[in-house]
């Protein structure tokens, strides 16, 4: 049918959630021949009585069930809107309107207030107080241009608190909303309008649908459907909007060339995994003529698998086979097995424990007249010798400390050079290797021209985990150009206490520095919470300037997060299992609910106490994958949880020594010791970001002091 456009609202899918199994497959019958043909015979399209959008029809789905599509007059486009039993399908499409914004050209999907509206302040400002008191003073034409209603104006410019903004949220276009919130919130007009105001444009035709949902505002709601299979494949996971439904500030990040790096920050839930990937796909897209391939990496291991699995759900068959999802250590360990690399890689605190046994062998060679302290060469080791990939004494008297606490002469560094000296000879003999070190054999391999896997472009996920060796492998991996390297990441979830300056790994970013702002998992109620541990701690933008997080929101509502103490772990974990109860009578399945511990020893316990009171559960582990199919409460430790999320988080042991550890923020030296409590700090904020809705933590003995006022 020519310039036939089928699209579904976010709505649609919504409320299919929401309806029965066997009611969803009629559904799904429904809009297989929906799409086939929306005028095929049998479909037919009923007027809503009393409906206030004249172009609302009504669709039978079976006896009991309707669907609610937007069939305008003019143009061949169909919208699905909703789904739901018969009355009360109708009663929303009497609740509902769908406009086309006369000046942003946005389709707007928004409700009728009616009967118990919140109360409208008088229109007419009277006196100064009454201006003064005002939440936005702002311009018809500016009100217009972040889309609001022209029906709405009077209305917005008399609101003095925030509450009666919130109150009228659905009867709102979305980004009008938003756009009204965050400046309300405290966000910079200026900001806002770069954000979201329209350009000014006489061109509008308010019934051109067709047009409207070219519109990047309305495809933040609206999905113009390319096939049959893909409107299938949304139905079978509703719920994952993400999928199609993108922020408009994240479709700008991802649809377009970039002339080099880019580098997208953005507080937990932002939708930088989101964009991360929609920007995979769009590259390997791009490469369809070329065949060159895509490198997604990750800095955890469960993240790339997560990550592959998600592709599969947006890519195409060939896109996906011209992107290689591998986190970054796995990476570097299968192109030195090509290489015919002779040395295995030794991790601290491996399995094996082969490094710290090298490590208390280099130890050996400290010298107690230096009076420096043992954990002092080992920060010295990690901060700035293997980063660096110092080599010799000589390149050792010469290295920046900088960030390090102790000053040292260069006497003092030719002194303490054996140390690191003697634990590079203790791994080489094991045929062993640092991580680092080995990135940087691999950098001088690709010097002396091997590079069997030639890449496009390059995406990096949790890049605030990246040390200075894997940034720099990557960026000479690939040559500078457009669509080089896309990184996105966060230093405030930095937990890994690696830290690296873009500029000074070659990767330079001026002017291709982006942010985004809405967090999308969780209430707003959690995310201020977890943001408190971190104020006043100055965060790196991953590059040479600071970030903040004072500009990012959830638009979302819930609970406040509940903190309780106890005086022993029994105590705690009884009080847990209650919740647990509460919260599964309360139709949550036991999957989406995690225990989060500092430590794999609390989990164990919390665990080992959950499963005596008869509550299943399960622990997540770090070679796989979670698989939601499978009951139980999840228990992981903070690390663990990094870049999941769960509906109820409940952080149990948030104990004094336990959060922050004892035995990780150990040091002597001063500045080592706030560099350790910020990554602290960091772990606590990541873990009390994964909850989507709901927050509970505990601790038992004396309170961690993260949690003391
Ligand atoms: N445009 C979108 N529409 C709907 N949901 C979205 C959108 N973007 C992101 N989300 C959802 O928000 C949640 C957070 O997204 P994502 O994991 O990409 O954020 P993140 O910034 O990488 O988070 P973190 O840094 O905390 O790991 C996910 O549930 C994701 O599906």
């Amino acid at each position: 049918m020519e310039n036939l456009k089928i699209a579904i609202g976010d709505g649609f899918l919504e409320s299919f959630a929401q309806i029965p199994k066997a009611k969803q497959r009629k559904v799904m019958e429904f809009v297989a021949k929906f799409r086939y043909n929306p005028m095929a015979n049998g479909i037919n399209y009923e007027k809503i009585n009393d409906a206030r959008d004249v172009n609302f029809r009504s669709v039978r789905i079976d006896q009991d069930y309707r669907g609610i599509v937007l069939k305008p007059a003019q143009g061949n486009v169909y919208i699905l809107l909703w789904v739901d039993k018969h009355d009360d399908a109708y009663d929303w499409a009497r609740s509902h309107r769908c406009d086309i914004h006369p000046q942003t050209g946005a389709l707007q999907l928004v409700e009728i207030l009616q009967g118990n509206q919140p109360e409208i302040e008088p229109v007419k400002i009277e006196t100064q107080a009454a201006q003064e008191n005002r939440l936005f003073d702002l311009s018809d034409e500016t009100l217009l241009s972040l889309g609001v209603p022209s029906d709405d104006l009077a209305r917005i410019q008399s609101l003095t608190h925030v509450e009666a903004l919130e109150a009228i949220e659905k009867s709102l276009p979305i980004e009008a909303f938003e756009a009204l919130y965050l400046l309300a919130a405290g966000t910079l007009l200026d900001e806002i309008l770069t954000d979201y105001a329209a350009k000014k444009s006489t061109m509008v035709d308010t019934e051109d649908f067709a047009e409207a949902l070219n519109q990047d505002a309305s495809r933040r709601r609206f999905y113009v459907v390319a096939d049959e299979m893909e409107l299938l494949e949304m139905l079978e996971a509703p719920l994952e909007k993400w999928r199609v439904f993108l922020h408009p500030s994240q479709r700008r990040l991802i649809n377009r060339h970039w002339s080099g790096p880019v580098r997208v920050l953005g507080g937990a839930g932002t939708g930088k995994t989101v964009v991360a990937m929609h920007r995979a796909k769009w590259l390997a897209a791009q490469a369809a003529e070329t065949n060159e391939r895509i490198l997604f990496t990750t800095f955890t291991s469960n993240l790339a698998v997560d990550i592959q699995e998600s592709l599969r759900k947006i890519c195409t068959a060939q896109e996906l086979r011209r992107i290689d999802v591998q986190h970054i250590d796995a990476w570097i360990v299968d192109f030195l097995k090509q290489q015919e690399y002779d040395f295995r890689i030794a991790y601290p605190n491996g399995k094996d424990s082969e490094y710290e046994k090298c490590w208390s062998l280099a130890e050996g060679l400290i010298s107690p007249n230096l009076g420096l302290s043992t954990s002092f060469y080992r920060e010295e080791w990690e901060r700035v010798i293997l980063p660096q990939f110092v080599r010799s004494r000589q390149a050792y008297l010469t290295t920046s400390r900088m960030g390090r606490g102790v000053p040292l002469t260069r006497k003092q560094r030719a002194d303490i050079w054996p140390v690191f000296e003697e634990m590079r000879i203790q791994l080489t003999q094991r045929k062993l290797t640092t991580i680092e070190d080995a990135a940087f054999d691999i950098m001088s391999m690709l010097d002396s021209g091997a590079n069997n896997k030639r890449y496009r472009s390059i995406v990096v996920d949790e890049g605030q985990d990246f040390g200075p060796e894997m940034l720099t492998l990557l960026r000479r991996l690939i040559p500078e150009g457009p669509d080089d390297l896309f990184i996105v990441g966060d230093g405030h979830q930095r937990i890994y206490q690696r830290k690296a300056v873009l500029g000074k790994c070659g990767i330079n970013i001026r002017g291709r520095g982006k942010k985004l702002k809405i967090n999308y998992r969780t209430t707003e109620e959690i995310r201020r919470f977890s943001t408190q541990v971190l104020e006043g701690i100055a965060v790196d933008d991953m590059d040479d300037a600071q970030d903040t997080l004072t500009d990012y929101r959830s638009l979302m509502h819930g609970d406040f997060p509940e903190i309780k103490h106890f005086n022993s772990i029994s105590e705690e974990a009884k009080w847990i299992r209650e919740k647990i109860e509460v919260l599964i009578e309360n139709g949550l399945l036991s999957q989406d609910i995690c225990l989060v511990a500092r430590t794999n020893h609390l989990v164990d316990e919390y665990g080992s106490q959950l499963q005596q009171m008869g509550i299943e559960t399960r622990k997540l582990s770090r070679q796989q994958s979670d698989n939601r199919n499978l009951p139980g409460i999840r228990l992981a430790t903070m690390h663990r949880v990094k870049g999941l999320e769960f509906k109820v988080v409940l952080m149990a042991g948030i104990n004094e020594g336990v959060v922050p550890l004892k035995i990780s923020t150990e040091t002597q030296d001063p500045t080592e010791a706030r560099l350790r409590d910020e990554n602290e700090r960091a772990l606590f904020h990541v873990a009390a970001t994964r909850a989507i809705k709901g927050l509970f933590i505990s601790s038992h003995g004396i309170v961690s002091p993260y949690l003391a006022k």
